[in-house]
């Protein structure tokens, strides 16, 4: 299995190109892991923002991708639980495994449709940016989980 992780426009702060840095690296011990960014529309209205970006979103799902959506409505998962749904389709042979963060508006009704999953990190809104850094920990962690590793305490 490979993962996809894809989202909308460079990581401004430097803290947080520090931390995905980090983490790629470390879930990088474990399979490929690639990160691709949708360029970033600006001027626009929020609903065309929204949809440019998610079609260029769409074209970075490589075909016949399982597309997972982090979205503050999404279901609420625990560590084990994303660990679990990681080992699954690792085992069922999923071969690209893509996450996918939106914009700063988000995603159209018309990308949600294509989800397989859609993921909460916590009920509030979280920065588009900083989603990046706490996705890719989970998903370390998750790992962890899997390699029964000393990292996740319960
Ligand atoms: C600033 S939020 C977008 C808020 C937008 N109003 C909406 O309703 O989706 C930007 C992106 O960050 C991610 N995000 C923000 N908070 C999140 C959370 N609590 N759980 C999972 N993803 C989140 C989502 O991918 C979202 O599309």
């Amino acid at each position: 299995m490979r993962l996809k992780l894809l989202w909308v426009g460079k990581t401004q702060e430097s803290w947080v190109r520090t931390g995905i840095e980090e983490y790629a690296g470390r879930i990088r011990r474990y399979l490929p892991l690639e990160i691709l960014e949708a360029r970033e529309e600006k001027g626009a209205q929020a609903a065309a923002m929204r949809e440019r970006e998610c079609e260029r979103l769409a074209k970075l799902i490589p075909k016949g991708g399982r597309l997972v959506l982090l979205d503050e409505r999404g279901e609420a998962m625990t560590s084990p639980e994303l660990a679990s749904f990681l080992s699954k389709n690792r085992d069922q042979g999923t071969q690209d495994l893509v996450f996918a963060i939106g914009g700063a508006y988000g995603f159209t009704d018309q990308f949600r449709s294509q989800a397989f999953k859609s993921i909460s990190l916590s009920r509030m809104t979280l920065t588009h940016q900083m989603v990046r850094v706490f996705l890719l920990e989970q998903i370390y962690r998750g790992f962890t989980i899997i390699n029964c590793e000393p990292y996740h305490h319960e």
